[in-house]
């Protein structure tokens, strides 16, 4: 097994208080590991979201830790957490939050311009296989393609870990197949540490594990050891 990437502890998080108090997370120890691909799953209010949206520093844990590599991000001041967002972590949405007056290769440019290392919008693009769409405007795409520009968006700065929360959600079979087939590419060749929530139950078979989420804990984990291509998932 590779290294962890993350590794949380006793991991808990609560929103509200006193009868309105709900435990999102509660107690949830466990690792992601460095270029693997992970699925979690797990019913609507299980904590899937409020996990990957503290280990990616969106959101800060009430107690227990975060470890990214030998980062400790509960620790981290709101400007640290930015820049550990900003260095480290690429984003993907159900929606894809482009700016809709901008073309395809202008709403990845504006994460290029800011990055330490990235690629070209060019070639984030042809990650995705949009090469071909670059002077398009989110318009004039269909919603997996928009999905693809915003995959090619979040991995353009070649973060090490690629957060994905229902990238599937809002697309058909047909679409959202060729949208998983793109994380699983860059998975594959920019060996990009990746978690995608889903409530898909069929798309886990494309991870090399997958964690259950079960009233804000973590209920198991399984290993694939036969992981099946995106094409094969039965959506
Ligand atoms: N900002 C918030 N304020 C109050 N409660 C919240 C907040 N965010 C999430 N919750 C609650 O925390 C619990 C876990 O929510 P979370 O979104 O993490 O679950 P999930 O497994 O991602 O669900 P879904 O699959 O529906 O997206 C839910 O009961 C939710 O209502």
């Amino acid at each position: 097994m590779s290294q962890p990437v993350f590794q949380t502890r006793d991991l808990t998080k609560i929103y509200g208080s006193g009868e309105t108090e709900v435990r999102a997370l509660d107690g949830v120890t466990m690792a992601l590991y460095e270029s693997e691909m992970a699925v979690l799953l797990g019913p609507s209010g299980s904590g899937k979201s409020t996990f990957l949206n503290i280990i990616g520093g969106l959101d800060q844990a009430t107690s227990g830790t975060v470890h990214y590599q030998d980062k400790e991000l509960t620790v981290l001041s709101e400007r640290q957490l930015t820049r550990y967002r900003r260095d480290h972590v690429g984003f993907v949405f159900q929606f894809y939050n482009l700016i809709p007056s901008l073309t395809a290769w202008e709403n990845v440019a504006l994460v290029t311009e800011v990055s330490r290392n990235p690629m070209t919008p060019g070639e984030a693009l042809a990650m995705v296989d949009l090469d071909n769409r670059a002077t398009h405007f989110p318009a004039q795409l269909s919603g997996g393609e928009q999905q693809r520009v915003a995959i090619a968006r979040a991995i353009a700065k070649r973060p090490e870990v690629l957060l994905c929360d229902e990238p599937t959600g809002a697309l058909d079979s047909k679409t959202g197949i060729i949208v998983l087939e793109a994380l699983t590419r860059i998975n594959e060749e920019l060996g990009t540490s990746t978690a995608v929530i889903t409530h898909n139950a069929g798309i886990q078979e494309i991870a090399h594990r997958v964690c259950f989420f079960k009233d804000g804990k973590i209920e198991r984990v399984e290993i694939n050891d036969q992981r099946v291509k995106p094409a094969e998932v039965v959506w």
